[in-house]
């Protein structure tokens, strides 16, 4: 397994072995001990599996209590993912960084507790697989606008994405409720 660094040092992008042969591949999506030699220490409690067509945006999510850290994947397609630092005492407070991730290239993004996480779809169609630290809350849930000019997200949307009704009302970053 690689582990790639991105421009947030808490935002690591997981490369795993992958074994091809005549058959097709094989590789282990989620090893606890081997998660936790790179310096990925967390108890996952639950896994999500999602599918949206192209020029879905789902995001920006984040739970204010029990926040979640996602281990995320896509499957089926492909995704620009995001994560945005929502600590106000991180050296990259403010900062967001995005990830291609894809069925053909396998790469898993870890996004630890205090990140709001977005993506949008690139390809006809993308299904995307996380596990998370801890349990959905929907009392905690909050959403920050895709599109918030503070944060300025290259988002590579030609048009407006499609959103969910939630995601059209997202909050301005700087209204947003944060991490400490
Ligand atoms: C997140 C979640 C949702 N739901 C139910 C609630 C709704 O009835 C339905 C769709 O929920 P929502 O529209 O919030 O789904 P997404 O827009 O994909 O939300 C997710 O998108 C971004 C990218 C994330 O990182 C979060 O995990 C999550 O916020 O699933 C559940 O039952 N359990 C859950 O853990």
């Amino acid at each position: 397994m690689n582990v790639l660094l991105t421009a947030i040092p808490d935002v690591l992008i997981v490369e795993p072995k992958v074994f091809t042969d005549e058959r097709g591949f094989f590789y282990e999506s989620f090893n606890k001990k081997v998660m936790q030699a790179v310096g990925i220490a967390a108890d996952f409690v639950q896994d999500n599996h999602s599918r949206s067509v192209r020029n879905v945006l789902r995001g920006l999510h984040y739970q204010i209590r029990q926040p979640q850290g996602k281990l995320v994947r896509a499957v089926a397609g492909e995704i620009f993912d995001v994560a945005v630092d929502l600590r106000r005492r991180s050296p990259t407070f403010g900062k967001w960084v995005s990830m291609l991730l894809s069925a053909d290239n396998r790469r898993m993004a870890w996004i630890p507790p205090g990140f709001a996480h977005g993506f949008l779809v690139l390809s006809e169609f993308a299904e995307v697989l996380y596990k998370t630290t801890d349990y959905w809350a929907s009392p905690y849930e909050r959403t920050i606008v895709w599109n918030d000019r503070d944060l300025a997200i290259s988002w590579p949307a030609a048009g407006g994405p499609q959103l969910s009704v939630k995601d059209k009302a997202g909050v301005a970053f700087r209204e947003a409720e944060l991490f400490e």
